[in-house]
C-alpha cells in the first residue's frame, strides 16, 4: 500500500466496438461525483471498461492525477494525443480503480469478512491486519456481527453492502459505480444510496456513476453528463442538466417537456405542430429572432379547460403567421394558450396525463380533481395554458 496519492480522473477516450465509436472527454475532480446518464447502447459500459482497463482505447488517455493508466497514440485524424508518445496499458489489477456494479459478485465460498479482506491481502497486507481493516469496513457499511456469514446467507442489499466494503477496503484512487442500486428494492436502494454517499465522501476520491435513474444523479452527483450515441451531448451541474435539458432523453429523465422551434421574440418560441404552431413565452436566455430555440416546462404546469371557453383569437395556434421565423406581431398577444384534441390518456401521479394529436411529444398532467370536469374522450378539444413564469426558454 505504498501507492502515490490519487488525484483527479481524466479520461479522453476514443474506443471502437464493432461499428460503434465512443468519443468522450470527462474530468472528475478528487472528491467529485460525475453521473453519466444515457440510453441503452450509448456507450456507458464502454467508457467504464476503458477506465477500468477491460478495453484499451483506440486513441486518447486515461489518467489519475499524473499517473497514466492508458494511453494510445492518436490515429485516423482523431486528436486525442496528450503529448506522450509511449503507449501505456496498465494492468487491471494495478490501476487502483474500484468498480461496484449492479450485482455484488462476491466470492461465494468466502465469508463476508474474507471477501472484504481480499483486496488488502492482494496488496500484501498481513492477514491479521487485513481482517481488522475488513472488520472495520463491515462496521462502516452497517454489517457488524455478520463477518462470518457466507454470501448465500445474506440478503441482496446486505451482499451489495459487502461489495461496497470490499471495493473501498482496497483503497481505490477512483470509484466507478455502474448502476449499483438497480438490482435492489426501493428501500434497500435508498439505504445503499445514502451509504455510498457517506462512505465515498469520507475517501475524497473521484467517482464516476453510470445510471439510468435521475434520482441517483440528484442524490449523489455534483455534475451530470448526458451520453448519446458515443458522445457527450450535455454536461454541467446536475441541477442545470436536469433543470434545463437540451435533449429529449435528458428531458424525459427530468420528467419535463422539451420542445424545439424558432425564436420569434427575445423571450418567445414558435413550435410547429399538426393543426398549427404553438407560441410560448418564457424566461431564460435572450433569444435571437429567427434562430433555433427550445422551451422546457413541466407537464404539471399546464392547465387544461374546455376549448369552447377560449376565444379562438386568443389561442396561439391558428392565429399565428405561417412563416415559422416571422417575429411575433406585438398587436397579437401571445398568451401561451393552444388548442389540442385528446389522442391518448394515461395515469399520472395524482391525475391523468393527456397527449394530443397536434403535439404527441408534449405531455400535460391534469390533477384528478380537474380531470373529472373535462371531456377527455378521444378527439375532444381542450384549451391548454402554461404561464410564462413556468416556461424556460433557451437558445439551441
Ligand atoms: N462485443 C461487441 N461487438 C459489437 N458491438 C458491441 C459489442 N459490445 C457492445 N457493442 C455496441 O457498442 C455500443 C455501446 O455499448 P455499451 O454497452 O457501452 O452501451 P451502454 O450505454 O452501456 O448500454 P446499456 O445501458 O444497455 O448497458 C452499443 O451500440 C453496442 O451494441
Amino acid at each position: 500500500m505504498t501507492r502515490e496519492a490519487g488525484g483527479a480522473l481524466e479520461a479522453r477516450v476514443v474506443a471502437r466496438v464493432g461499428d460503434f465509436t465512443l468519443d468522450v472527454a470527462v474530468a472528475v475532480a478528487a472528491s467529485e461525483v460525475l453521473a453519466v446518464l444515457g440510453p441503452n447502447g450509448s456507450g456507458k459500459s464502454t467508457l467504464l471498461a476503458a477506465i477500468a482497463g477491460h478495453r484499451a482505447p483506440t486513441a486518447g488517455v486515461v489518467r489519475i492525477g499524473e499517473r497514466v493508466l492508458a494511453r494510445a497514440p492518436a490515429t485516423g485524424g482523431v486528436e486525442h494525443d496528450d503529448g506522450g508518445d509511449v503507449a501505456v496499458d496498465v494492468d487491471v489489477a494495478e490501476r487502483s480503480v474500484g468498480l461496484l456494479g449492479q450485482h455484488p459478485l462476491l466470492f461465494p465460498h468466502l465469508s463476508a469478512l474474507e471477501n472484504v479482506a481480499f483486496g488488502p491481502r492482494a496488496h500484501g497486507v498481513p492477514k491479521r491486519d487485513a481482517r481488522a481493516v475488513a472488520s472495520d469496513w463491515l462496521e462502516r457499511v452497517g454489517l457488524p456481527g455478520l463477518e462470518r456469514r457466507l454470501p448465500s446467507a445474506l440478503s441482496g442489499g446486505q451482499q451489495q453492502r459487502v461489495a461496497l466494503a470490499r471495493t473501498l477496503a482496497a483503497r481505490p484512487d477512483v470509484l466507478l459505480l455502474d448502476e449499483p442500486f438497480a438490482a435492489l428494492d426501493v428501500q434497500a436502494a435508498a439505504a445503499m444510496r445514502r451509504l455510498v454517499s457517506e462512505q465515498r465522501a469520507s475517501l475524497a476520491i473521484p467517482t464516476l456513476l453510470v445510471t439510468h435513474d435521475p434520482l441517483d444523479a440528484i442524490v449523489l452527483a455534483d455534475r451530470a453528463a448526458i451520453l448519446q450515441a458515443g458522445r457527450i451531448v450535455q454536461q454541467g451541474p446536475t441541477a442545470e442538466v436536469l433543470g434545463h435539458p437540451r435533449t429529449p432523453f435528458a428531458a424525459a429523465l427530468a420528467g419535463v417537456n422539451l420542445l424545439t422551434g424558432v425564436a420569434v421574440a427575445r423571450d418567445a418560441v414558435r413550435i410547429a405542430g399538426a393543426g398549427g404552431p404553438i407560441v410560448l413565452r418564457g424566461t431564460g436566455d435572450a433569444l435571437q429572432v429567427g434562430t433555433p430555440a427550445s422551451v422546457v416546462f413541466s407537464p404539471a404546469s399546464v392547465h387544461a379547460r374546455a376549448a369552447a371557453s377560449v376565444d379562438p383569437a386568443q389561442a396561439a395556434g391558428p392565429s399565428q403567421p405561417a412563416d415559422p421565423s416571422r417575429p411575433v406581431d406585438p398587436s397579437q398577444p401571445v398568451d401561451n394558450t393552444w388548442i389540442g384534441a385528446v389522442a391518448s390518456l394515461e395515469p399520472a401521479r395524482g391525475g391523468v396525463r393527456i397527449v394530443t394529436d397536434q403535439h404527441p411529444d408534449l405531455a400535460i398532467d391534469v390533477p384528478s380533481t380537474a380531470a373529472v370536469g373535462l371531456d377527455l374522450s378521444t378527439g375532444a378539444r381542450l384549451a391548454f395554458h402554461v404561464a410564462p413564469t413556468d416556461v424556460s426558454v433557451r437558445t439551441l
